[in-house]
């Protein structure tokens, strides 16, 4: 069954606790947990901790946990990761939607009862950039056809930025739970985000998870950054 990524009050964001050490991960996570619906688990941490960073972060919580590890290799190597990283209980998990049909089809038969979530275009990409890598597309178009290829292959989520929830939304249909990086409050720094819009954008559009990390982790108070979020979230919402 689709989540729904409000839970019991909280808002639709995912914290990204991008940081090498697992104590100030966790110490994030608490000060974000009454406010936010999930944290996100990603490379930074996994490759350093593995499972138990998982465990860590997601404490006696009850957050949602996504697993940002945006798999990307043949079918049989994703399913064999996909069916290990199953046993810590992601709620989501990530990979890229450009490893095709067969490796997605393969993620989500390996870990039936983890929303395994389709990255489309990287958000820190432009149409610039992905000219350069040899795409014959802009970046909304690529975002589209790998989106509807995701979610027919088995992709129960999908990545893609505040700019393209529209349009994606509009290809996949209300049951796929849309879930947007690249999201910054108004007046704050891109950083290396290239495609980017404000939490409310996101919403109204009909995103359902906002993946927001520096604008939170990096603030002098992640759980008053969070907070604030949330509330006006909530009246945007409202
Ligand atoms: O296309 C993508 C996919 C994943 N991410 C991840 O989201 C967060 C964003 O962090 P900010 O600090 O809010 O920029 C980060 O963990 C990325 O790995 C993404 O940005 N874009």
């Amino acid at each position: 069954m689709t989540p729904d990524p409000v839970r019991a009050g909280r808002a639709p964001i995912a914290v990204a606790l991008d940081t090498p050490d697992l104590d100030e991960a966790s110490r994030w996570a608490r000060l974000v947990e009454p406010h936010v619906s999930a944290v996100k688990v990603g490379l930074e941490l996994f490759t350093r901790y593995g499972p138990d960073a998982v465990a860590s972060v997601r404490g006696g919580s009850g957050l949602d946990v996504f697993l940002d590890l945006k798999l990307h290799d043949i079918p049989n190597t994703v399913a064999g990761a996909a069916r290990a990283v199953a046993r810590v209980r992601p709620t989501y998990l990530t990979v890229h939607a450009a490893g095709g049909r067969a490796m997605i089809r393969a993620a989500a038969d390996a870990a039936p009862d983890v929303l395994i979530t389709a990255v489309t275009v990287l958000t820190s990409l432009d149409d610039g950039a992905i000219a350069d890598m040899g795409f014959g597309a802009t970046v909304v178009d690529a975002v589209r056809r790998l989106a509807v290829l995701a979610v027919d292959a088995g992709a129960r989520a999908v990545v893609c930025s505040p700019q393209e929830v529209a349009a994606v939304r509009a290809e996949v249909g209300p049951d796929v739970v849309l879930i947007t990086p690249g999201v910054r409050p108004a007046g704050t720094a891109l950083q290396d985000q290239a495609r980017v819009g404000t939490p409310e954008r996101a919403l109204a559009d009909g995103a359902n998870l906002l993946v927001i990390g520096r604008p939170v982790i990096r603030a002098a108070d992640p759980g008053a950054a969070a907070a604030s979020l949330a509330a006006q979230l909530r009246r945007a919402l409202a």
